[in-house]
């Protein structure tokens, strides 16, 4: 808890992601419009018994991509294999991972952007036409075998969609972009979790955790522990707005849901840059955080809030930004914003 901010949408050892984890999309709250679509693709796939199109889910850190990959499976009634793109070493590892799928079954590739270049080109072709062209020997009697696969859905995700290149992308027939949740969606997935976890908890309770839990379901979920074990040392026997407020701004979380990293990051660009812009790698160096965890992980949110935005020449504090800090613009800075959007591109 030393070294990981108690914020951070990023997976820690300690959450209770399998407990919290819903086990159909009637259970899994929000993402409306995503689940929405996979209704309609997971019963075409099943009314055909075919193996569904390829699915991409996309979006921030702990919004339910790894969950919803394993609902897919779940709804469609087929297996589930689950790899990351890291791991895939080889090419080999990636045929026999392909080879060894029943028919229909889901392969989940997490961090699907980190692919080695090897192993996505062995991907492409399996994705596309269910076959792996393997190349047999070395040198002049090298020849390549085409090997037929069982049908499949490969389910990708990555918070980083960006990093993808253009075939990958190209050949995942759904792409599903998941975005922040709201506070009401918030305090339902905040209900829910209590009950699983046999916290009682009130309404106003439940908001205040979902309020500041960054628009994300891993945060309430981390959110919700530390409150309850708040409470129980305090005594008190359900979770009220006032022992949740208490509990989460001794963990310097505040009213808007933003922790220390992210009053530091705001900070910086408002005293050492005089409301910018800069650029994401001086943050990150003044930080000393890298620069991934800056654009995965602290600015997704700010942006949602509109305190920061992000311009071709670098970050800029909003007018909510100066307002949440309490301190206003210097008048310099408005007119380095004000210039900024044009010379854009
Ligand atoms: N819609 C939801 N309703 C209830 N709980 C959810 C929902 N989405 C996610 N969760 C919970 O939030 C936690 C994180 O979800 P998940 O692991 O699926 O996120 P992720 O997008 O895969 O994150 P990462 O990018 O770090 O891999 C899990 O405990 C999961 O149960
Ligand atoms: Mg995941």
């Amino acid at each position: 808890m030393e070294d990981q901010p108690i914020h951070s949408p990023d997976r820690q050892p300690d959450d209770p992601d399998a407990a919290l984890r819903p086990k159909s999309l009637t259970e899994f709250v929000g993402q409306e419009a995503a689940r929405d679509n996979l209704r309609v693709f997971i019963e075409a796939a099943k009314g055909r018994a075919e193996a569904m199109d390829h699915v991409l889910f996309f979006g921030p850190p702990g919004l339910g991509k790894t969950t919803l990959a394993q609902i897919v499976a779940k709804e469609l009634g087929v297996g589930f294999r689950a790899t990351s793109g890291p791991v895939i070493a080889k090419a080999g590892d990636l045929a026999a991972l392909l080879t060894n799928l029943e028919p229909n079954d889901v392969l989940f590739i997490d961090e699907i952007h980190r692919l080695n270049p090897v192993v996505e080109e062995v991907l492409y072709p399996a994705m596309e036409d269910r076959a792996l062209d393997i190349i047999i020997g070395e040198g002049p009697s090298a020849r390549s075998v085409r090997i037929d696969l069982p049908p499949f859905t490969l389910v990708g995700a990555t918070t980083r969609q960006g990093l993808l290149t253009t075939p990958l992308r190209d050949r995942f027939g759904i792409p599903v972009r998941l975005v922040f949740y709201t506070e009401e969606e918030l305090m339902r997935v905040v209900t829910r979790g209590a009950g699983l976890l046999g916290m009682a908890i009130d309404p106003t309770g439940a908001r205040e955790i979902a309020r500041r839990s960054r628009g994300t379901p891993r945060v309430a979920g981390r959110l919700m522990r530390r409150v309850r074990d708040f409470a129980q040392v305090k005594g008190a026997s359900t979770v009220t707005a006032p022992i949740a407020d208490e509990a989460l701004t001794r963990l310097e979380i505040d009213n808007l849901g933003l922790d220390a990293m992210d009053r530091r990051y705001l900070t910086m660009i408002a005293t050492t840059y005089k409301g910018g812009p800069v650029g994401v790698e001086t943050l990150a160096a003044g930080l000393s955080e890298p620069r991934d965890t800056v654009e995965e992980v602290i600015e997704p949110y700010l942006i949602q809030l509109g305190l920061i935005a992000r311009t071709a020449r670098g970050r800029c504090l909003n007018d909510g930004g100066w307002a949440h800090l309490g301190m206003s613009a210097p008048e310099s800075g408005r007119s380095a914003q004000g210039g900024l959007f044009e010379g854009d591109g």
